[in-house]
This record gives C-alpha cells, structure tokens and sequence, in this order.
C-alpha cells in the first residue's frame, strides 16, 4: 500500500505504522543488494577482461560448482533454502559469462557461446534458469 493510498479497513494506525517501518528496512536491504551487485558485476568485467586478453574461457564451471557448494552451505546455516541460494547464484553467473562472452567476441545469434573446441565436458554446468523464482518448489525464506 503506498502512502496516498487510503487506509484499508480493520487495520489500525499502529499496524500501518509497523508495516512502513519494516518496509524501510526492507527497501534499505534492497539498496544494499542492488549496491553490492553492482559492485560484484565490476569486478566480473574484470575477469572478463582478463580472460578475453590471455584467451581463457568465459565460464569456468568447476569454479562454478565449488561457488554453489559454498554458497548453499551458507545458506543453510543462514536458515535461507540452499536450493533458492543456488538458483540466484546461477542466475547471476549466466549474466556474466553472458557478458564475458560479448567482452571477447564469442558470443552466437541466440546469445550463448559456440562450446570451444577440446572444452571440457566431464565438468557438468549447473542447469541455470532464467529467473530465480519462476520454478522454485520451496519458499525462499526459510527452511
Ligand atoms: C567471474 C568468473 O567467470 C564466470 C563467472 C563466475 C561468477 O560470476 O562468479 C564464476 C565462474 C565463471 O563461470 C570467474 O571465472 O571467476
């Protein structure tokens, strides 16, 4: 409910005031992720960068694997499901091979990377979707 909006009925005064000040804490949060991101996103060009100039390839899916382990074992301690933990990790690092590959040219018409070759292929790539939410069977919350 916005501010200009009228209050809807059988919620009192204090309710509304309590829901606005979570909601501050919740836009904050949202800043800091947006800000953190940004910062993250800066030093992935980096290593973009990097790769195009030695001729290393955009992803490096054993890193990948060993990000999500971590990743998902934080989250469980965090009281956060592992699995939302994973599919957010994986929606970020397609963006940014996506990017990698536009940085060193390799990118194809449908937006993914021609797989060189001799890539390795013993390395399974974790299945990243397109949103971290769309198919998620588990609240993000908690667990
Ligand atoms: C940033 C890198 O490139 C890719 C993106 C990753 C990420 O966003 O964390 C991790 C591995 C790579 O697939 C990297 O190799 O470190």
């Amino acid at each position: 409910m916005a501010a200009h909006e009228e209050l809807p009925a059988g919620a009192g005064q204090e309710a509304i005031d309590e829901l606005g000040s979570i909601r501050q804490s919740i836009d904050n949060i949202d800043a800091a992720l947006i800000h953190l991101l940004a910062e993250r996103f800066k030093f992935t060009q980096q290593v973009g960068r990097l790769k195009a100039t030695h001729g290393l390839p955009p992803a490096d899916p054993e890193r990948e694997l060993l990000q999500i382990q971590r990743l998902r074992g934080l989250a469980e301690e965090a009281r956060l499901d592992p699995a939302f933990a994973e599919k957010f990790l994986n929606f970020i690092i397609a963006e940014v091979i996506h990017h990698h590959e536009k940085i060193a040219g390799t990118e194809s018409a449908n937006g993914s990377a021609p797989r060189a070759a001799g890539a390795r292929t013993d390395v399974a790539r974790p299945v990243v979707g397109t949103s971290p939410d769309s198919s998620a069977t588990t609240s993000p919350a908690t667990s």
